[in-house]
């Protein structure tokens, strides 16, 4: 049985007309125990109203969340057994990093010993061991987020909630902490919903990847179904994916402004489709060896390899991923080739 269930979980603001937003539309989502759901989604799409809602902070206006199969309506927030952190962590200044990780086992009763052991366990499991008596002001913004992360971790939580966790926080500081809050996850064996519009920590932190548009749920998978094959057209941009372009499949092949695309064997078939081209998949090749050709009109330096923008005539822009050594200079003019493995067909197909 999952561990989190939210049946057709509906929330409209602005009363309960037809025609009010729906913040949460018709949702349903499982979180199985001990797995790390990441929710990911545009500002406005319904991220922290969803978590809001099974916290038990928001109530609902149609549907259930159920906690162990149990329903929560009418179950107030304290008595809920969820562990929450939001993103400006929200310690508490006047007291110690000790005082801070205690304070919801003090709300639980623990005896003082108890909770002195577990400040102790809770601060070295999340890497600042020792630090019981620093004040809080005196942290980095990375160590107040651990102390943060130990304070939402000391009750035991059956479920986990982060609300955008790492946000403030510098990216390579980001990219580390993720790792480990995974590792740490894994161990303690927590069952985790966070949510995020960092789409890199979405997917490092994961097992499983829920991109939410407008309130739905546009998909759910493991961070590779996702991003090897984006739903729609909604997904791939969202994912960063900037080759999306109407085509018209026959057989192994797209009839795109770009050219002919080939599409994987089994596609379906005819007019209206959308296909979405990875840049890795847009091999540069000399202009006199291609049946059209584009204009470089722009490069841009991504680490490992370079963005080079193209443009055809009459067509969309055109991304592409090149070794640094090969990217041509902007003004240039280049041939394109496309491989079939980074071609992801998307939905919107009409019959033919
Ligand atoms: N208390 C409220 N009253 C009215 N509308 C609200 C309220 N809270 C949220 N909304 C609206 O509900 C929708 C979803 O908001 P929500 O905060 O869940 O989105 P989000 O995906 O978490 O966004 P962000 O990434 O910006 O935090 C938005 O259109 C928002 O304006």
């Amino acid at each position: 049985m999952a561990l989190l269930t939210l049946d057709d979980a509906t929330v409209r603001f602005g009363g309960a007309s037809r025609t009010a937003h729906a913040a949460l539309d018709r949702v349903d989502l499982e979180v199985a125990e001990h797995e790390i759901v990441c929710v990911l989604g545009p500002s406005g799409s319904g991220k922290s109203t969803l978590l809001r809602v099974v916290a038990g902070l928001q109530g609902l206006d149609g549907g259930r969340v159920f906690l162990d199969g149990r329903d929560q309506s009418g179950v107030p927030a304290h008595r809920r057994g969820v562990g929450l952190m939001f993103q400006d962590h929200q310690l508490f200044p006047q007291r110690d990093v000790g005082g801070n990780v205690a304070f919801g086992l003090r709300m639980h009763g623990a005896v003082r010993s108890e909770q002195q052991y577990r400040v102790r366990e809770l601060l070295a499991l999340v890497g600042l061991p020792g630090a019981d008596g620093r004040a809080v002001a005196s942290l980095s913004g990375g160590e107040q987020q651990r102390v943060a992360l130990a304070r939402a971790l000391a009750p035991r939580p059956r479920l986990l909630m982060l609300d955008e966790p790492l946000g403030q926080l510098d990216r390579s500081l980001r990219e580390r902490l993720v790792v480990e809050l995974r590792e740490l996850f894994g161990e303690l064996g927590t069952t985790v919903l966070a949510v995020t519009h960092d789409q890199g920590e979405a997917f490092a932190l994961a097992d499983r990847v829920v991109v939410m548009r407008d309130g739905r749920i546009a998909q759910s998978g493991t961070p590779l179904e996702v991003w090897q094959h984006p739903a729609d057209e909604f997904v791939a941009r969202f994912l960063g994916f900037d080759n999306v372009v109407d085509a018209t499949i026959v057989g192994e092949a797209a009839d795109t402004p770009w050219g002919k695309v080939p599409v994987p064997a089994g596609s379906p078939q005819g007019r209206g489709a959308k296909i979405l081209v990875r840049p890795a998949g847009v091999r540069l090749v000399p202009a006199a060896e291609a049946r059209s050709t584009c204009t470089v009109t722009a490069r841009t330096f991504r680490g490992t390899h370079v963005a080079v923008h193209l443009q055809a005539t009459g067509a969309p822009r055109l991304e592409a991923a090149c070794a640094l050594r090969d990217a041509p200079e902007p003004g240039d003019e280049v041939g394109v080739a496309f491989d079939a493995g980074e071609i992801v067909v998307l939905d919107g197909l009409s019959a033919a």
